[in-house]
């Protein structure tokens, strides 16, 4: 991908200190704070209404920033408009993001590839980089999204993403709605992409799946960070069961 042959290994691509967001008026993000790096999986959890999405909204410029700092790869995104941060490598796959049920994979392929205003040629060699991401796209290609699963459409929903070419690939609780087998296997493809060497915020419900394939994980409720830490050193696994229990009660 030719975003990635650049991109060293590790390099801080997102920082987030203190954020500050919300919806007009209304705050509901208060102090948020950590880091997401190229080839690595940052794990955003907590309960319903903790400010997840809000967060993720904020750096994508959906949310403005009113208080604190975001940078990406050292720049501030305070100033910088949504349309922009996606041309600059900042993909978000929404929640509950739909593909386009009448048309064909490759077509849903192709529409994503029409931010970069990419050649033909180049655009055809994405597709075939993200068929070898996801082979299931690849023998289906030809058949109408709404004949695939809700696993397989999600996959359709990050290779749509993909053909941004992004660098930092954001994804709101990609296994919303899947059974459970179904989240692990979205959970694994989400892994392997992490080899391409971009950086991936996850946004998760489903704690223990997501924990199993992160590198670092941060616990949001009521709008501030809780717990920040590389998850090789989370050994305290309270407060990751207070997240999955926050969901399970509320
Ligand atoms: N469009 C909106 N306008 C006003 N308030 C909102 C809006 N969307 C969300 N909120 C509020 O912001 C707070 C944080 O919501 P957010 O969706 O960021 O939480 P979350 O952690 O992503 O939770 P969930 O897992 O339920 O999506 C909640 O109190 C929610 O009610």
């Amino acid at each position: 991908m030719s975003t990635d042959s650049s991109a060293k290994t590790n390099e801080l691509l997102l920082e987030v200190r203190g954020l500050g967001t919300g919806y007009g008026d209304l705050r509901v993000v208060w102090d948020v704070s950590f880091d997401v790096r190229a080839g690595e999986i940052t794990v955003l959890l907590g309960r319903n209404g903790a400010g997840k999405t809000t967060t993720i909204r904020a750096i994508s410029g959906l949310n403005r920033i009113v208080a604190g700092e975001v940078t990406y790869r050292g720049e501030s995104l305070a100033k910088v408009p949504a349309h922009q941060r996606v041309r600059q490598g900042i993909a978000y796959v929404q929640e509950g993001k739909r593909v386009f049920h009448s048309q064909t994979i490759e077509q849903n392929l192709l529409l994503g590839g029409y931010t970069r205003r990419m050649k033909r040629a180049e655009l055809r060699s994405e597709v075939e980089r993200i068929y070898e991401l996801f082979p299931i796209l690849a023998e289906k290609r030809a058949l109408p999204a709404a004949s695939m699963s809700g696993g397989q459409q999600q996959m359709l929903a990050i290779g749509q993403a993909l053909m941004a070419q992004p660098r930092l690939l954001m994804l709101d609780e990609p296994s919303g709605g899947l059974a459970p087998v179904i989240v692990n296997e979205v959970m694994e493809r989400v892994h392997q992409l992490k080899e391409t060497g971009i950086g991936i915020l996850l946004v998760e419900q489903a704690v223990e799946a997501s924990f199993a394939i992160a590198d670092h994980v941060t616990v949001l409720d009521m709008g501030r960070t809780m717990l920040s830490s590389p998850a090789s050193e989370v050994s305290d696994m309270t407060l990751l069961q207070d997240a999955y229990f926050g969901k399970t009660a509320g």
